[in-house]
């Protein structure tokens, strides 16, 4: 079906500013993960000080987070907290242009890039409170930069300085998530070479008049290799889902958060975990957060790193089917699926 890119009377930014109720395609009438409304409690996700891992100490930290949690706070990743407000400050710039400005990244129908709101697929899909601009940054052959924005007139040197910094991040998580398992240092970074793909999504939720009902980011897990996320540093919002119930992540100052993306659990033989997240809406305030999702390149066949698979621990598999934004992965024991369209 052909996606819309503005399915109704306009984006929940222009929604927002106009002050109405969301029409009922935000409205998430029932979900399998539990009410919207309820403010869960906030839970520590573990903190991994990255300047650290060369003691045994950290590595077996590391390795507990993301075999319980797939994700954690990474603290002494080396890039400046003034740079990470450059880099938000970005986002909210554009995200604050008028309308016929943001207009000129407007995505196409069907395509996941540049400026837009959901890729609609179903009628019954419930929309997000969210707008977003989407750009590919790496490989530098496939940028698009039609759709970058102009202003702030140093948008696209942050964007690129930032990716960089964020590969170096990367490189230093993927070694010790190796190291972690027992592996070879770089069987998961001998993936992640000159064809990876390296895309930011800046998401943006205005205020919400019925947080009590709408989500930001519907329930998902990311399809990429790993995610870093930078959160906005006033409004909390992202929440992840362990045990069976939500936990509120709270925000640590100038931290990045790391999640892993369900490429990794398939790199890992699902030893680790690509965590379920949804955002919640703010009936006050707008949140601004930038992911950065890496992936292998995409014609590259992945599968669990050697030794990670044994009698016990048969091969996991992937078949994935992308559309548009909505991840349809489906993770294969034998000929039994374990885990299907996770939105
Ligand atoms: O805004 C957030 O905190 C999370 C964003 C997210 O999950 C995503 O962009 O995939
Ligand atoms: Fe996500």
């Amino acid at each position: 079906m052909a996606g819309l890119v503005f399915p109704i009377e306009g984006t929940s930014q222009e929604i927002a500013v106009n002050g109405n109720d969301p029409p009922p395609e935000f409205f998430v009438k029932e979900s399998a993960f539990g009410p919207v409304g309820s403010s869960p409690p906030m839970i520590p996700i573990p903190v991994i000080d990255l300047s650290l891992l060369s003691s045994e100490t950290e590595l077996e930290k590391l390795r507990s987070a993301l075999t319980s949690w797939g994700c954690f706070q990474a603290m002494g990743h080396g890039i400046s907290s003034s740079f990470l407000d450059k880099v938000r400050e970005a986002g909210k710039e554009f995200f604050s242009l008028p309308m016929e400005e943001k207009q000129k990244c407007l995505r196409a129908a069907c395509e996941g890039e540049g400026f837009g709101s959901d890729v609609v697929v179903s009628k019954q899909q419930v929309l997000d409170w969210c707008n977003r601009l989407f750009l590919m940054v790496f490989p530098e052959d496939k940028r698009r930069l039609n759709l970058w924005p102009e202003t702030p007139n140093d948008f696209g040197e942050t964007l690129i300085e930032y990716t960089m910094k964020i590969r170096s991040v990367m490189d230093v998580v993927f070694k010790a998530t190796a190291r972690s398992l027992k592996l070879e240092e770089d069987v998961f970074l001998k993936h992640f070479g000159e064809k990876t793909v390296m895309q930011a999504r800046f998401n943006y939720y205005p205020p919400c008049p019925r947080s009590d009902m709408v989500l930001g980011l519907k329930p998902h897990s990311d399809k990429s290799g790993i995610t870093v996320l930078l959160p906005d540093q006033e409004v909390e919002g992202l929440q992840i889902f362990k045990n069976n119930e939500w936990s509120r992540v709270p925000t640590i100052p100038h931290a990045l958060i790391v999640n892993l993306g369900d490429q990794m659990e398939i790199m890992t033989n699902g030893i680790m975990k690509s965590p379920l997240h949804r955002v919640t809406t703010n009936p006050e305030k707008m949140r601004v957060s930038v992911a950065m999702l890496i992936e292998p390149d995409p014609e590259e066949e992945i599968g669990p790193a050697d030794g990670l698979v044994d009698e016990e621990r048969p091969k996991l598999y992937k078949t994935m089917k992308n559309y548009g934004h909505l991840n349809y992965v489906c993770f294969q024991k034998g000929v039994v699926a374990i885990n299907e369209v996770k939105m």
